[in-house]
């Protein structure tokens, strides 16, 4: 079994990422979890924090000259924007005096609509926002792509699967049907300020973002992870929370901001009739048993088919708006505006960074679940194993 956890604040010193259970001898390294942490923070839209902020990787354990050990994997996340907060965040007791004198810890009394900040202070009984949005904040996901990135090297080095995103709406700009990228588009995907393959759609999708931002407003959309040369039989029809589609379905949901998601056609496929809405089964010049079409995103029964895994997450708008949004402010019980300080316009582009790191997890949990293997060398031979044991219908 697979288990990662996340911890550190928005502010903080750093974040910290622990990955356990993962085999010996996965090649990874500090610079690739640093390329994958600066995807994360590209694409139109995103606010001046993710310019002069910078990410500093560092293994603290589990990874010796370049590949895993067996044990966990911990990964710090420095902040370089750390000794701006390092009063306001301090662990230990600071000064009242000093702390009243620092405008960045004046208290956040106007709970901003769309965060976790009034139920946060509601809950854990604070009275102003501060210790709640400091772990409520996507900053967090940063953590996440750092694990992502190694579940991914795993994947890729023990079965050879390849997990990438795009963005598929942005507002109410949409890419057309049928655009699927590969693994060898992920470059030009990321080329792209939207990370949107067809030209046309990313034109519409950057005028969306520009428009937003001249109207002091913010967006969401629709992000696309695929994965490509998983076997078939990951997850389990047995029980509901075996199925891989629930256990995707669950890793995405657990994304800031994230409030749908769909496997294969999804939603679409729910107003469809069922002539029309299934993959017929034939086989294949080579013999071999596959789908004609790919609606169901490659899942059947909770168990993956060997088909590409397709699973798309919706991103609500941003949820700080310039244009701040009424609220009450907890100190006075008088309506106000909501706190707004610099933020993103829109981060639908990095959310597909996150959630092509949430569906690797998922993934090499399931991996190593049906496979198994102490050695990426042990995962790989079960993994050739086991299809080359599949019955030959
Ligand atoms: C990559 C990423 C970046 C985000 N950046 C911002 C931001 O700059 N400003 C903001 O208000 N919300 C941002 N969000 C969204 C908030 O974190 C999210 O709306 C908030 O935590 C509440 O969401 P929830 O209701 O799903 O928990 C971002 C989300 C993601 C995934
Ligand atoms: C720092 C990151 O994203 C932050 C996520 C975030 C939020 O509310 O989720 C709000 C913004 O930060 P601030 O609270 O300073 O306005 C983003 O910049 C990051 O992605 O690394």
């Amino acid at each position: 079994m697979l288990r990662w956890l996340t911890a550190g604040e928005s502010h903080g010193p750093a974040l910290v990422a622990i990955l356990e259970g993962l085999p010996a001898g996965v090649r990874t390294s500090m610079h690739d979890v640093a390329s994958a942490l600066a995807r994360r923070r590209l694409g139109a839209g995103r606010g001046a924090r993710m310019s002069f902020e910078k990410d500093e990787v560092e293994f603290l354990g589990g990874v010796r000259h370049g590949l895993t050990q067996g044990g966990p994997v911990a990964i710090r996340v420095g902040n370089t924007e750390w000794p701006k907060w390092e009063q306001v965040m301090a662990a230990d007791p600071v000064d009242e005096e000093v702390l009243a004198g620092l405008a960045r810890n004046a208290p956040l009394t106007r709970p901003r609509p769309g965060h976790a900040d009034l139920v946060g202070m509601q809950k854990y009984g604070f009275d102003e926002a501060r210790p709640v949005l400091e772990r409520a904040s996507a900053r967090e996901t940063a953590a996440r792509v750092a694990l992502g990135s190694v579940a991914q090297a795993f994947l890729e080095q023990a079965a050879g699967v390849r997990v990438l995103s795009h963005v598929v709406a942005l507002g109410e700009a949409d890419a057309p049907d049928g655009v699927v990228p590969l693994p060898e588009d992920l470059a030009r995907v990321d080329a792209d300020p939207v990370r949107c393959l067809d030209p046309a759609a990313a034109a519409a999708m950057l005028e969306e973002v520009e428009r937003a931002h001249k109207d002091g407003d913010t967006l969401g959309g629709v992000v696309e992870v695929l994965a490509y040369g998983l076997p078939p039989g990951l997850g389990s029809h047995v029980h509901w929370d075996r199925r891989l589609d629930s256990r995707l379905a669950g890793a995405l949901m657990g994304i800031q901001a994230i409030k749908g998601v769909e496997v294969g056609d999804g939603f679409r496929t729910a107003r469809r009739r069922g002539s029309e809405a299934h993959d017929e089964i034939e086989r294949g010049e080579d013999g071999v048993l596959r789908r004609r079409t790919g609606r169901a995103g490659g899942t059947e029964g909770g168990m993956s088919t060997g088909e590409p895994l397709r699973v798309r997450a919706a991103m609500k708008p941003i949820a700080t708006v310039p244009r701040a949004l009424a609220t009450v402010d907890v100190q006075t019980g008088e309506a106000a505006k909501a706190h707004h300080q610099r933020s993103d316009v829109c981060a639908v582009p990095a959310a597909g960074v996150v959630a092509e790191a949430m569906v690797a997890l998922v993934l090499a949990d399931a991996l190593l679940e049906k496979s198994g293997g102490d050695s990426v060398a042990e995962t790989a031979r079960n993994v050739r194993s086991y299809l080359d044991a599949l019955p030959d219908f």
